[in-house]
């Protein structure tokens, strides 16, 4: 089941949603919309290798915003910063976004109940895009869930991306064994 915009604005009060910062005209009918954080990112070498940290370079996204490239992977981060303490959130794309040739990421969206962060967003175009700090990049919706959680994501040991930030985070698969 997704949440309503009313069970969102009920969970909200309830302080099992967090959205910062909020906006009441982002509300949609069953989803939140979120926006285009300051900063963007690029990997350093051209071959990534999964075993490896793989190190970004970070950058800001200037007042006259930034020309995204086909063939690049940008990683990108939301304005907001959210928490979900008793629901599955995703991300998803925006369709005026995808009729733009913006993917936002390149795995389901998928958040952990307990994830307390902005979001990094796998950002690929299809043809080349100016992009803005705060324009509209993405919706948050959120799915009830069946059961108890025995392992919330922001006490979870071996959880990667649970340090607070406001800039895109790469990937740390490095973290696992394999
Ligand atoms: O596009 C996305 C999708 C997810 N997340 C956040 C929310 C999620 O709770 C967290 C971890 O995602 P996932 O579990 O898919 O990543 P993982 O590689 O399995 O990491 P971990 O081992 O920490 O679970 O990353 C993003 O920032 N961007």
């Amino acid at each position: 089941m997704i949440l309503t915009d009313q069970q969102i604005l009920a969970e909200i009060e309830r302080g099992n949603i967090v959205i910062e910062p909020y906006d009441r005209t982002c509300l949609g009918t069953n989803s939140y919309d979120v926006h285009l954080g300051r900063y963007l990112a690029t990997y350093r070498d051209a071959v990534l290798d999964a075993r490896k940290h793989n190190e970004i370079d970070v950058f800001e996204i200037p007042e006259e915003g930034f020309v995204l490239q086909p063939g690049t992977l940008y990683l990108g981060v939301t304005e907001e910063y959210t928490e979900s303490h008793a629901h599955v959130p995703f991300l998803e794309g925006k369709s005026s976004v995808g009729r733009l040739g913006i993917d936002i990421h390149a795995t389901a969206g998928k958040g952990d109940i307990g994830f307390c962060n902005t979001w990094t967003l796998e950002i690929s175009v299809s043809m080349p895009v100016r992009v803005y700090h705060l324009m509209p990049v993405g919706q948050l919706i959120y799915f009830a869930v069946q059961g108890d959680v025995e392992t919330f994501y922001n006490r979870k040991a071996n959880a990667k991306y649970n340090e607070r930030t406001i800039k895109p985070v790469e990937s740390m698969m490095w973290k696992n064994r394999f």
